[in-house]
């Protein structure tokens, strides 16, 4: 279960409806991994005031959960991604704090649980996804305690110091506490979720275990909180980049690109998180330096709309544009642009063949859970080329300790790191390639995916849900749940 579901509603000016893959990694990671298994998705379907009757869509079973426009303000718009959403980055942008988006918060999450909750198996596992659900596990114990629960946030999880700014920390711990295994991206995460428990709820904690006292109502519980890297389909993506169109692809764009000696790449939502400024600060810094020439340097930046209603976003992208215009203007010649700058989605085989084409990748995230653009980078290139330079605040830094890491807050360290990576000989190229190729190949998202699932089995024991009885409002139908 996830706040959005793998594909979202559509419809072009003519009024024709159709389903389009939704932007990000959480989408990008559990794909391939319901793909392969029994069961549904739940989640919202991209557009106010859709009510759906669950479908099938290449190969997996969708249960939509409608949301009105006042829930996608409210609940989306604001209390997910204009509270938790910069509070959980480390507060990069001030978070708003308003009763009515929380109240809602908790409105929708109820939605989300009563929706699962209907369509879930006696003794089945649910496992809910990200920051939007964080009540979800709770609720749905309470109504179906029969129930598997893992929770898995995307994002990072603040210090106790930043969570606790929280109006409403105690009850989003509370929240995630119903589940049996909380996981999350980097050991640091599930430390500081461990210690706001300790701090909020006084509760025994000895890594990764948390003791859940019990009441008169309810017994004790042991919950685990763990760090479980996500990753990408590995396996997948390189064959996708090894294809002979993609290949041809990847020429292609240079091509189009005049040949430039270097092409370097920044692919980011466009996000106040993803640090887009600070590599175009970098990038213009040494343009105008004449440290680095047009005619022989281009940076693509794939900027991918999102979040286009939440004023921070829209400001983003005014600083971001009014960035590149003058960049583009100062620098560039009648054939030689500074920066391309692309405002648009793009399908997985373009990804790839950007991927390719370019030799310098650039992540400068000021914060960000995973970030799996740097592991795609790295699984597409079979050719052991290419210079990965990583912001050391993602995620994927603790994994990918082959690339050129960066803090980037220090504009003087992502330029070095640029010139050094535009100027490394081709040998060292080739080593680091193939020691973050080994780390990619070593965890992909089976294998996430796997290890967290069998961690959640193991929380219950040999005999499993040992109950027969559900409580009697739960209305709970085969056919509508499984695939056909
Ligand atoms: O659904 P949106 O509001 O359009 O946002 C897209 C997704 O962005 C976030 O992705 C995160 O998950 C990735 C995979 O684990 C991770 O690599 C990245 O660092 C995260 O930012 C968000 O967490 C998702 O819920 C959104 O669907
Ligand atoms: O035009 C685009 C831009 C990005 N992506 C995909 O979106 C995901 C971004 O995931 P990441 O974890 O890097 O960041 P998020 O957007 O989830 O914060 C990756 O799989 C990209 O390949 C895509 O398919 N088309």
């Amino acid at each position: 279960m996830s706040n959005r579901l793998p594909v979202d509603r559509v419809v072009d000016e003519a009024g024709n409806a159709s389903w389009k893959q939704s932007p990000g990694g959480l989408v990008t990671a559990l794909e391939p991994v319901m793909r392969a298994a029994d069961g549904a998705w739940v989640g919202w379907a991209g557009q106010a005031d859709l009510e759906l009757e669950p479908f099938d869509n290449a190969g997996i079973r969708i249960v939509p959960v409608p949301l009105s426009e006042a829930d996608l303000e409210e609940y989306y718009e604001g209390f997910s991604n204009d509270t938790l959403w910069p509070l959980y980055h480390d507060v990069i942008a001030q978070p708003g704090y308003h009763r009515v988006w929380w109240e809602r918060y908790v409105q929708v999450n109820r939605r989300f649980a009563d929706a699962t909750a209907r369509v879930s198996a006696p003794g089945a596992t649910v496992w809910v996804q990200d920051y939007q659900l964080q009540l979800v596990p709770a609720m749905l114990r309470e109504r179906r305690p029969d129930l598997l629960i893992g929770f898995f946030n995307h994002i990072p999880f603040p210090a106790y110091g930043i969570f606790s700014q929280l109006p409403w920390r105690g009850q989003i711990i509370d929240g995630l506490l119903g589940a049996d295994v909380v996981g999350f991206q980097r050991v640091a995460d599930a430390g500081n979720f461990s210690r706001a428990v300790r701090r909020l709820r006084g509760y025994t904690t000895k890594t990764p275990y948390i003791e859940v006292p019990g009441t008169d109502a309810v017994p004790a519980r042991r919950v685990i909180a763990k760090a479980f890297p996500i990753s990408i389909d590995v396996a997948g993506f390189q064959e996708l980049a090894e294809s002979p169109e993609v290949q041809a692809r990847a020429r292609q764009i240079r091509a189009d690109l005049g040949d430039p000696e270097t092409i370097m790449l920044g692919v980011d939502r466009l996000d106040y998180t993803k640090g887009i400024g600070h590599r175009l600060k970098a990038f213009g810094e040494l343009l105008a330096e004449g440290r680095l020439k047009v005619e022989d340097v281009t940076l693509v930046q794939v900027a991918t709309p999102s979040r286009e209603r939440v004023e921070s976003y829209r400001q983003l992208r005014d600083e971001i544009e009014l960035t590149v215009g003058r960049i583009n203007g100062d620098y560039g010649t009648i054939s030689h642009q500074a920066i391309s700058y692309l405002h648009h989605g793009f399908p997985r085989e373009e990804m790839a063949a950007l991927y390719l084409a370019a030799d310098v990748m650039l992540v400068t995230a000021l914060r960000d859970g995973m970030n799996l653009v740097a592991k795609e980078y790295v699984a597409a290139r079979s050719d052991e080329d290419g210079v990965l330079i990583l912001s050391e605040f993602t995620g994927a830094s603790d994994e990918l300790r082959a690339a050129l890491l960066v803090n980037p807050h220090d504009i003087d360290g992502v330029k070095d790191a640029i010139l050094r990576a535009i100027e490394m000989p081709r040998q060292e190229r080739r080593k680091r390639m193939r020691s973050l190729r080994r780390r990619v190949a070593e965890n992909d998202v089976t294998h996430w995916s796997d290890s967290f699932l069998a961690t959640l089995r193991n929380t219950r024991g040999p005999g499993g849900w040992a109950g027969s009885v559900l409580p009697d409002e739960v209305e709970w139908t085969l056919e509508r749940t499984t695939k056909r």
